[in-house]
Parts: C-alpha cells; sequence; structure tokens
C-alpha cells in the first residue's frame, strides 16, 4: 500500500550518509538548494561506517531525523569481479550499522539506495520491480547486489516489525559531477571521459575499451536522482522498492561515439574482449516512479557535457 508521508522539514536534521559521493554530494546539494538548513555528513576518514560503535555514536550525538544512505564501497564492473569479498563484507557492515542505530534512534524517514544490478542477468527487459529474486545473478557483481539486497530487505522488516516509513530505490547506472574517473576501478562512462580526454591531450588516435560494446544500459544524471529522491522521502510510502531511472538504454558502442563527440575525439576505437560484458541489457521500467508524476529531466547528451565540462575544471585531480 502506498500512503503519503508529507513534506519534509527544512529545519529537521538530515544525515547524507556517503555525501561526499557522486550521489551522497548531489543528494546534499539538492537538499541545500531547497532550504534545508541541518545537511550533515561525514566522510569515511572521519567516521568509518563499518565501525559500529563509531556509527551508533554518531547518531547518538547528531539525532538525524531523516537520512539518506548514499554510503557504499562502488566501482565498475572490473572492481566487483576482482574485490567480491570486500563489495560484500564492506556493504552489509556499512549498511547494517547505519540502519541499526538509524532504528535505534527512531528516524522518522529513511532512504536506502540500492542498485539495478540486484536484478536477475537474464530479466525481462524493461526491468520490473517484481523481478528480484526471480533468477540467477550477474557474476561479475553478484557479491555488491547480495549485499544490497539484504539492504532492501531490512528495510521491508524495519516497516515490519516497527512501523517505520523507510522505503528503498534502486537507481540505474548513474553519472555526473563529483564521479570517479578512474580507470580501473570507475563505471564506463566517466571511465570513457578520461580515455578519450587523454587521448585528446596526448594526441593519440588509438583508444581501448572494454568489452564487446554490445551491452546497453541506461544511463541518469545523478542531480536527476537527487529529485527523485527528495520526491520519495516526501510522496513514497511502501513495501516495495522502487526503480529509478529514464526506461530507455544506448549500447556501450553509441555511448563511446557519443563519449568521442562531446569529447572531439576523431581516432580509431578498439574493444577489448577479454574484458567481461557484464550483463547483456539493463533498462528499468520505470512506470511505479512515473505515476508519482516525476520524470527525469537532464537527457544523456547534455548531461554527459556537462559532466565533461565538470571533469575539465577539475582535471589532473580526479577523486580516484
Ligand atoms: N554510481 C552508480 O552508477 C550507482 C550508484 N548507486 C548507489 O548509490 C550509492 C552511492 O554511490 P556513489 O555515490 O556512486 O559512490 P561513490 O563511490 O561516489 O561514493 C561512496 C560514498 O560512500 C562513502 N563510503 C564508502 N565507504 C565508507 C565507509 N567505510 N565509511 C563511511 N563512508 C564510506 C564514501 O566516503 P569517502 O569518499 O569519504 O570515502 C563516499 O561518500 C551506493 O549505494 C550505490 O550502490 C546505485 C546505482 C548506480
Ligand atoms: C552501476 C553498476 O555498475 C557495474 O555494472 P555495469 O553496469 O556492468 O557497469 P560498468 O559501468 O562498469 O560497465 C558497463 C559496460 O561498459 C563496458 N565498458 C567498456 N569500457 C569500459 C571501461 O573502461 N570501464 C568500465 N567500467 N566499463 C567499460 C563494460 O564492459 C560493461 O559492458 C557494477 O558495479 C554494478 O554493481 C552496478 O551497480
Amino acid at each position: 500500500m502506498t500512503s503519503r508521508p508529507g513534506p519534509l522539514d527544512p529545519t529537521a536534521t538530515f544525515y547524507v550518509a556517503g555525501h561526499t559521493g557522486l550521489v551522497g554530494s548531489a543528494v546534499a546539494r539538492h537538499l541545500r538548494d531547497r532550504g534545508h538548513t541541518h545537511v550533515v555528513g561525514r566522510s569515511s576518514a572521519e567516521l568509518d561506517l563499518r565501525d559500529r560503535e563509531a556509527t551508533f555514536d554518531f547518531f547518538a550525538e547528531t539525532r538525524p531525523r531523516y537520512v539518506v544512505v548514499a554510503a557504499a564501497r562502488v566501482g565498475g564492473i572490473l572492481a566487483n569481479a576482482r574485490h567480491p569479498v570486500g563489495f560484500l563484507s564492506d556493504n552489509l557492515r556499512i549498511q547494517t550499522n547505519v540502519l541499526d542505530a538509524a532504528l535505534e534512534h527512531r528516524v522518522e524517514r529513511l532512504l536506502f539506495l540500492g542498485s539495478s544490478c540486484i536484478y536477475p542477468k537474464h530479466a525481462a527487459q524493461p526491468i520490473v520491480e517484481e523481478a528480484l529474486l526471480t533468477g540467477p545473478l550477474e557474476p561479475t557483481n553478484d557479491a555488491y547486489a547480495i549485499a544490497k539486497i539484504a539492504g532492501i530487505h531490512q528495510v521491508q522488516a524495519v516497516r515490519r516489525e516497527f512501523g517505520l516509513p523507510w522505503i528503498a530505490a534502486m537507481p540505474t547506472n548513474l553519472y555526473g559531477p563529483g564521479d570517479n574517473f578512474s580507470p580501473t576501478t570507475s563505471h564506463v562512462l566517466p571511465a570513457m571521459i578520461r580515455r578519450f580526454d587523454d587521448a585528446v591531450t596526448h594526441a593519440s588516435d588509438h583508444v581501448v575499451n572494454w568489452g564487446t560494446g554490445t551491452p546497453r544500459r541506461e544511463f541518469l544524471h545523478v542531480d536527476d536522482l537527487a529529485d527523485a529522491c527528495v520526491l520519495l522521502l516526501e510522496s513514497y510510502d511502501a513495501d516495495q522498492h522502487i526503480n529509478v531511472g529514464w526506461g530507455q538504454d544506448v549500447s556501450i558502442r553509441q555511448l563511446s561515439q557519443m563519449v568521442a563527440d562531446v569529447v572531439g575525439y576523431e581516432g580509431g576505437v578498439e574493444w577489448d574482449t577479454s574484458r567481461p560484458d557484464g550483463t547483456p541489457r539493463k533498462v528499468l521500467d520505470v512506470t511505479r516512479l512515473s505515476t508519482l508524476g516525476w520524470r527525469p529531466r537532464i537527457p544523456l547528451e547534455a548531461g554527459l557535457r556537462s559532466t565533461y565540462a565538470w571533469y575539465r575544471d577539475h582535471a589532473g585531480a580526479p577523486r580516484r
């Protein structure tokens, strides 16, 4: 059942876990732009959320009324495939500590962020929320996905046992300012921005992307996601997690051409098929979100241009 919890109090203490990251920084920005005066965050150096005692101390000290859980160990296909132990263990610990501490303090509204990788590798497209746990996961990110699925279940359990209106959202692949542009650990879109930009800078006419280029992904700008997060906190109250995306996708090969055009790269592109393709297609069914009246506003090409401009402004200092 969906009810409407209503507008957020802009003076309430609002903890954005992961406020230094791609998603958390956008959410914090968006909240401040909307007049929230008590948005708090801690970097992992200040507060390691894997540390249960430190997490509980932080909640006792800060007493947030609202929480968005955007702190997680996050990475692209290769980082996930190479480090399943960390992606499972760190994420289980981070989210369990935050959700348990939030429960102890009866946080009034909480949004847990998962990811579209929770769905079966061969889920029917576009992927509806009910596809969860209907088939085997994609092996390159199954550890991360299992942690995220546990988070969804913890939110549902709190709703059932304690009646708090907590919710979980599953965003599609995201991008935007503050992304991770590491050549090895990042997602595809920032990786391509950096690769093509490096090629232009060094007058190279040769770049190598990963996989076959045939997988399809949808890409949502993180400012659109932040907007959706606030809408969901104000107007979504249901056990079922909710997809957040465009409902439209592109092939990785098409994305490569779009990035090359934005960056001004005119050389050749090769594909290293020894690298994993991952899930063949991941496009979300966003009917549930659309019925709340929400639509994304930033088309991929415009989002790519502004993200590239951000990258250029911060070039030489990518996060990882
Ligand atoms: N990026 C994407 O394409 C997608 C992301 N999501 C979800 O959105 C959420 C945020 O992802 P995103 O912003 O991209 O990730 P980032 O890697 O950009 O940011 C991760 C954030 O988590 C914090 N963090 C990591 N480990 C710890 C720790 N041990 N203790 C405290 N804080 C920690 C980081 O803090 P610090 O910087 O201080 O280390 C940082 O603020 C995740 O739940 C992810 O699953 C969902 C779908 C797609
Ligand atoms: C958000 C989501 O992100 C991950 O899953 P993914 O969707 O597979 O994301 P990806 O962006 O890493 O790759 C998408 C596609 O792009 C191809 N590709 C080409 N060239 C590069 C490249 O240079 N880097 C990367 N990373 N991929 C490349 C790559 O081979 C693949 O076919 C998981 O962390 C998962 O857990 C998760 O939640």
